[in-house]
């Protein structure tokens, strides 16, 4: 008699010889009951045919049995089917099935690692001789197999006589999942659940695990880290068109050189312009000395605000928009407070102007308008381009030519008292040569019979009305704004509203743009254009000037006195210096 399978399990031939008679306990089986599972004939517990004799206890039988995965499946398969088999009452061995093979489920659902033993009878009709050497392969295999189960030890279930078969079923597989790293468990589970595989394939095959992929939190810095990438190239992208008109960032390219280059290179071939025409030739040491304080003084240190070279970033972004010729031009004067003045203007958001002084209508001009235009910052409509060279103010030639590149310039002179002025500008010529003469006998040609020095440029400079008239040959009064350099130091908003009333520009400039920086003893801008820090002038700026004999200083007040009348009814204002 035999049982067959069909399905997954339809390899099975349960041969059976007679019915089970007792159904008591599994040990006392007369039975002699032979299971063969086709399938299992090569290797595995189930390959062999397991004899189990009468009164042997079945756990000593399993733990000789130790199968591998496949061998293991089809065993389970096969005591699965029979109790299918018994379940539908086919079973030709309902006491068996009933009792026998539900302990033998038990011990298979306990333990999945180790199968339980398949401890049937052998068909009665078998020989003892075939007994024999069934049992020889069977050590010969047990003993190849070993190595094997050792390692399954690893995964080694516990089994429970206690406890209910899904119990421990339950239990087995929560060691098995303590095995299996928490990443993998959802994945193996669901293909275990989901395959209706047996429990035992598991093992094995989550030993090699692949390489566990990057934590989250790895993951999240990646993303942060792009983020942040993205906002820098967006940052750097729209600040192009900014840092191009930025003075302090997109510099001039070769006019910043000329701007700064010795008199005799940036000369043209006709020489520099006259800007003092009634200066004496030198004939004496101290003629020397004062001849050597003007020409050094003739132009803006190098310094934060007026640097000469195109920073990295400007140099890469060109900006947008179209270089123009400037519309208004600060052309004075030289230690008047100029700087502070255009550093305030590039606030303004429609104000874009160059970093140095191109010194064009002075020393360069020979090369030209579409130079000069080159070293324009690009410009959107709207704008107005601006540059600062306080020389222009006593340069003969300059108002003719500004008035021919255009009869619209506007023309800014930032005025301070000439007193003052001239102090400051011999400060700065002290601090590049201090071996120079001192103040006082530069000031006179003859000091005691008072005559004053009018060819020093330090003196001539501030003979403002002199200067203003040659302006007012070439632009009409309203063309020029003169702005006071007191002012701009007691009050720069008052002052920078002014001069965007005459720019046309909207007043954007007030109070909150300035703080006043007791250090350095002047007014600060709050956020600098182009960094968004504050940001003072620097130490070329607010130097301390030497002390000065006060009889010169009231000398040279009774001096300018005359002119500065003069310049206060050609301006219609009076700035307070007498
Ligand atoms: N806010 C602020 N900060 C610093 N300095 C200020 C400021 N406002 C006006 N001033 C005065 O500007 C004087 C320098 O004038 P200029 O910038 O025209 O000098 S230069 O001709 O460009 O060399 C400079 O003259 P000295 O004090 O003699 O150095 C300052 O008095």
């Amino acid at each position: 008699m035999a049982l067959r399978v069909s399905g997954r399990w339809s390899g099975l031939s349960l041969p059976v010889s007679e019915p089970a008679h007792s159904a008591s306990a599994f040990g006392s089986l007369p039975a002699q009951l032979s299971f063969a599972a086709s399938a299992g004939k090569r290797r595995g517990c189930a390959q062999r045919s397991v004899r189990r004799t009468a009164g042997r206890q079945p756990r000593r039988a399993a733990a000789r049995c130790t199968p591998s995965g496949g061998a293991r499946t089809r065993e389970c398969g096969s005591l699965l089917a029979l109790s299918a088999a018994s379940r539908r009452r086919s079973s030709p061995w309902p006491a068996f099935a009933t009792t026998r093979l539900s302990f033998q489920l038990r011990l298979l659902r306990a333990s999945c690692q180790k199968p339980p033993p398949l401890q049937l009878p052998p068909p009665p009709g078998e020989e003892q001789q075939q007994q024999q050497q069934r049992q020889q392969q069977q050590q010969q295999q047990r003993r190849q197999q070993r190595p094997r189960a050792r390692e399954g030890n690893k995964l080694h279930l516990p089994r429970s006589r206690e406890l209910s078969p899904r119990s421990l079923l339950r239990r087995d597989l929560r060691h098995v999942l303590s095995h299996v790293p928490r990443r993998a468990r959802g994945q193996r589970m669901g293909q275990r659940l989901s395959g209706g595989r047996s429990c035992l394939d598991v093992p094995g095959r989550l030993l090699p695990q692949p390489p566990p992929p990057p934590p989250l939190v790895r993951r999240k810095l990646a993303l942060l880290f792009a983020m942040l990438c993205i906002w820098l190239y967006m940052f750097l992208y729209s600040c192009a068109g900014s840092c191009a008109a930025a003075p302090g960032l997109l510099l001039l390219g070769s006019g910043s050189r000329t701007a700064h280059a010795p008199p005799a290179l940036a000369a043209g071939p006709e020489g520099p312009p006259s800007r003092l025409p009634f200066r004496a030739a030198p004939a004496t040491p101290l003629a020397a000395g004062r001849e050597t304080a003007v020409g050094a003084g003739s132009q803006e240190e190098k310094s934060p605000e007026a640097p000469d070279s195109p920073s990295p970033i400007s140099s890469f972004f060109s900006g947008s928009g179209s270089k123009q010729l400037p519309q208004a031009i600060i052309i004075g004067v030289k230690k008047g407070g100029t700087r502070a003045l255009l550093e305030f203007l590039r606030v303004h958001p429609d104000v874009r102007a160059v970093g140095a002084e191109p010194h064009f209508f002075d020393r360069s001009y020979h090369k030209g308008l579409a130079w000069y235009r080159d070293l324009m910052p690009r410009t959107l409509d709207g704008q107005i381009t601006m540059e600062k060279t306080p020389s222009y103010f006593v340069t003969r030639e300059a108002p003719a030519r500004i008035a021919a590149m255009s009869r619209d310039t506007k023309l800014i002179v930032v005025v301070r008292d000439p007193v003052t002025r001239a102090v400051s500008d011999y400060t700065q010529t002290l601090s590049k040569r201090p071996d120079i003469p001192t103040f006082e006998s530069l000031t006179f040609r003859n000091r005691s019979a008072g005559l004053i020095d009018t060819s020093w440029s330090a003196i001539q400079i501030g003979i403002y009305a002199k200067h203003l008239e040659h302006w007012l040959r070439h632009f009409p009064l309203r063309q020029l704004l003169f702005v006071s350099g007191e002012r701009l130091i007691r009050d720069p908003a008052g002052e920078l509203g002014r001069v965007q009333d005459f720019l046309g520009l909207k007043r954007i400039i007030t109070d909150k743009h300035f703080y006043f920086n007791k250090t350095k003893g002047f007014p600060c801008l709050k956020k600098a254009e182009g960094s968004g820090r504050p940001h003072c002038l620097g130490k070329t700026k607010g130097r301390t000037h030497p002390d000065i004999d006060r009889e010169v200083l009231q000398r040279l007040r009774d001096f300018y006195r005359p002119f500065n009348r003069k310049f206060y009814q050609m301006t219609g204002q009076d700035f307070g210096w007498d």
